[in-house]
């Protein structure tokens, strides 16, 4: 279990999380959503120690996150981060590997080859292997950095918008994957999505982040509703269910909330040019 308790973040003067708690069991996918800006990432960085916390404590089975022993505490994650360019001169193959770093020797057993191998073809992209990963399209460079997530074998694996730069049919792939491994290995899965939908699919357990507050965790059945979304991305929403009791979200468009987000807009814009004149008179 990954617990969390009373977690607050505070970045230059935004709180970015304010007296969080919750826990996470494994062999559940755990999505978090939330508006832009919320500080979504920034959970996911204070997980793996990245960030430092103000206060609260994080803690795992037996260990609790402490800046001392930060690299025994990493060693438990696999982390895919939001930013997936590869700009390096290594294979696709080689940069899969390198999800194994810690164990990885001089010399390269046959096998460790054979389990990258075998993950690039599970998730289709075994004819990729030997393509050099600078040459490769956003969404290719995204899928081999799951692949290499998943050569971690973590016990906590964090990932953040997994699927922002996939088709379709590479978004099921991937999040297919990604719920049976966590499933059959009994990892902590911590994903960040911004599809409603592919969250209300795929989520186990859904965290629902807003201004820094945990505003609702739960089965997605139990706490995905209208009144919900349209105080988290103040947008309405018809919210219908599936034989299965998944929910469905249709977002309706609102052309008076449109309109009223441009004023406020166009007021910040003012507040904007103004400041930028004032920096620009104080250059001269
Ligand atoms: N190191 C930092 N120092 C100061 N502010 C930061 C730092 N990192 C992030 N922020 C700010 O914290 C806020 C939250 O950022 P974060 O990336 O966690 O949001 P998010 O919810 O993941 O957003 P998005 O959905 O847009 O990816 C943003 O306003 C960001 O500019």
């Amino acid at each position: 279990m990954l617990t969390v308790n009373n977690l607050n973040v505070t970045l230059d003067t935004l709180v970015l999380a304010n007296d969080m708690s919750f826990a996470l069991e494994p062999g559940k996918v755990n999505v978090i959503i939330g508006p832009n800006g919320t500080g979504k990432s920034t959970l996911l960085k204070t997980l793996f120690g990245d960030i430092q916390a103000k206060s609260g404590v994080v803690s795992f089975e037996n260990e609790t996150l402490q800046r001392k022993q930060l690299s025994r505490w990493r060693k438990q994650f696999g982390y895919m981060p939001q930013d997936i360019r590869l700009d390096v001169e290594l294979s696709v193959l080689e940069v899969v590997l390198l999800g194994q770093l810690n164990t990885l020797g001089f010399r390269l057993d046959d096998s460790v080859i054979e389990e990258a191998l075998s993950a690039l073809d599970k998730i289709g992209l075994l004819h990729l292997a030997d393509r050099q990963v600078n040459k490769l399209s956003g969404g290719q460079c995204q899928m081999i950095l799951f692949a290499q997530a998943l050569m971690r074998k973590p016990k906590i694996l964090m990932l953040d918008e997994p699927v922002s730069a996939l088709d379709l049919h590479f978004q099921h792939v991937l999040l297919d994957h990604l719920d049976a491994q966590t499933k059959e290995q009994g990892w902590v899965t911590i994903m960040v999505l911004h599809d409603l939908n592919l969250a209300a699919q795929y989520a186990d357990n859904l965290l629902v982040l807003k201004d820094g507050k945990l505003v609702a965790n739960g089965h997605p059945s139990d706490i995905l509703t209208p009144s919900l979304v349209k105080n988290v991305y103040n947008v309405n929403a018809d919210i219908t269910k599936d034989s299965a009791g998944i929910p469905f979200v249709r977002t309706i468009r609102n052309t008076r909330t449109t309109s009223s987000s441009k004023t406020s807009e166009s007021n910040n814009l003012s507040g904007t040019r103004k400041k930028i004149i004032s920096i620009a008179e104080g250059a001269i």
